[in-house]
Parts: structure tokens; sequence; C-alpha cells
């Protein structure tokens, strides 16, 4: 089977996918100090609760926008899986359609694979939306590349922003407010983030669309894609498996071309 892995700057997302559908999700913080052992330990034992223990994994992918991780998570292939992964924004990693951005530029993995996933599923000339630790929009022209895009400052990292740099704010949690006037300041926090956000999706998403010149479908992803789906109709559609859906994709198309 092959286990697909995405690592953001927050956490890092492991899913077996047997060819046809992810037979197993999990979830554990991004931590480059963790170990191949640690890993395989933690790995077993959630495949061993979804009574996957028999699957053989003989196939890695991985996009990582924490590049120093990707030193553990080969020796993972190499030691339990014996093969070597296909690591997204290597040169030996081909895409199904080569990015056009600036010469010299590393677009992030995770964007590339958005790209590859939102092209399959959709063609192109899309927007991906997508809450990470940063709230990234990545523009897939019409023929699937990559073409650049936004990077915003991610949901959490605003929320924790506030309370660090502000003596008398408390770590609040996202939540949709019902009101935009708070009245303590957990409400007033919530509300500017919350609504904040919302603008700043509505506000980017048209000024892209009208610096393209096209009508384009907008596609939601990452964590928070749902909660913000809720307020305002700012999304076509909401995937959650997006990135990992390219991962699969990206995967397929180096086996195909080898
Ligand atoms: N369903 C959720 N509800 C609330 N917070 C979430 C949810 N999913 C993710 N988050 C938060 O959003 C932030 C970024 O999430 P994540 O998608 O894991 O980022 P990254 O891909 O950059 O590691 C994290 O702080 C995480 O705790
Ligand atoms: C913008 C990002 C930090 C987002 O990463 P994430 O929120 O998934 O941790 C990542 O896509 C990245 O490191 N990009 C490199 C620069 C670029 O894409 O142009
Ligand atoms: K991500």
């Amino acid at each position: 089977m092959l286990l697909c892995i995405d690592t953001g700057n927050t956490n890092t997302v492991f899913a077996l996918w047997d060819g046809r559908t992810f037979v197993g999700t999990w979830r554990a913080s991004t931590e480059h100090q963790r170990t191949a052992d640690q890993y395989f330990v933690w790995l077993s034992t959630l495949m061993a609760t979804r009574g996957l223990s028999d699957a053989v994994i003989d196939e890695v992918v991985i996009s990582s926008t924490v590049p120093r991780v990707v030193f553990n998570l080969r020796v993972l292939c190499d030691r339990y899986f014996n093969c070597r992964p296909l690591v997204v924004g290597k040169p030996e990693c081909r895409l199904p359609v080569p990015p056009r951005v600036e010469e010299g530029v590393r677009p992030g993995p995770d964007r590339l694979a958005n790209a590859a996933g939102a092209f399959d599923r959709h063609g192109g000339d899309v927007i991906v939306v997508d809450f990470g630790t940063a709230t990234n929009f990545d523009v897939v022209a019409t023929d699937g590349a990559y073409v650049g895009g936004v990077i915003s400052p991610g949901v959490n990292l605003s929320l924790e922003a506030l309370h660090m740099g502000a003596a008398a704010l408390p770590h609040v949690d996202i939540s949709q407010p019902d009101k935009v006037i708070g009245t303590n300041t957990v409400e007033c926090i919530q509300s500017g983030v919350f609504w904040g956000y919302t603008g700043l999706i509505q506000g980017i998403t048209a000024r892209v669309k009208a610096e393209y010149g096209k009508p384009m479908k907008v596609i939601g992803t990452g964590g928070l894609a749902p909660l913000f789906a809720q307020g305002e109709d700012l999304f076509d559609v909401v995937e959650d498996d997006l990135t990992m859906h390219g991962l699969t994709v990206i995967h397929a198309f180096n086996k195909e071309t080898k």
C-alpha cells in the first residue's frame, strides 16, 4: 500500500491509500526531533487499532513544508518499509504539470500537491484556499500548472500573536460568533479573527479572479475550512483530503512515466 505523508508546520498527517480509498488517516504534531523508530511505533499502533496490522506499506510519498523533518521520514521508509520515498519538490519527483513561477522559486510542496489534486478533480482555473499554519491561496491555471498565489498568516497564528503581544488578551479558540459586536474580550477577539478572515478570503478571492480574468472555482481545504464555510458563501466546494489526493496523483504520475 501507499503511505502518503503531509508534513505542515503544525501537524503531520499520515494517510494509507489502498489504490481506491484512504483506509486510515492519522495526525501527529510536527516535531523534527521525532525519530524513525518513534514514527514507526506510533503508526503501527494506530494501524493495529484499525485492523490494519497486516497491511504492507511498500511505497511512500511525502510533502513537507519543514525540510529538516524529511531526513527521519527517509530513515523510516528505508528501515521499516524497505523503500525510497518520493519527495515532492525534489528534482527526482516529476509533476504532472510543472509550476510556472519565477526562476529559482521553490513553491511549497503542499501547494504543488494541492494543484495536482485540484486539477485532477476539477480541471484548471481554480483557487485552492488551504487553512494551515499559514492560510494559502494556490492558483491553478487552465492547464493545471501552479502559477503562484497568496500567503497570509494562519488563523491560529493570528490568535496566538494577539495573546503573545497583548498582556490583557487571553488565548482564545476560533469559533463563529453570532454577532460582530462582541460584548466581552473573548467575543471581541473571536469576532475580529473570524469575520476578519471571512473578509480576507472574500477580498483575496475577488481580487485574484479579477486579475486572472476568467471564471474560477474556489476550493476550501485544511482543518478550518468547514468552519469558515458555515459563515458565508466562500467556497464552491470544501475538500478535506485535497492535499492527500494530490499526493496520490503525483505518485501515480511518477510510476506511470518511470
Ligand atoms: N478542525 C479543527 N478545528 C480547530 N482547529 C484546527 C482544526 N484543524 C486544524 N486546526 C488548527 O489549525 C492550525 C493549522 O492546522 P494544520 O492544518 O494542521 O496546519 P499545517 O498543515 O500547517 O500543519 C493548527 O493550529 C491546528 O490546531
Ligand atoms: C506557505 C507555507 C509555509 C504553508 O505551509 P503550512 O501552512 O502547510 O505549514 C508553505 O507552503 C511554504 O513553506 N511555502 C514555501 C514558499 C512558497 O510556497 O512560495
Ligand atoms: K498543509
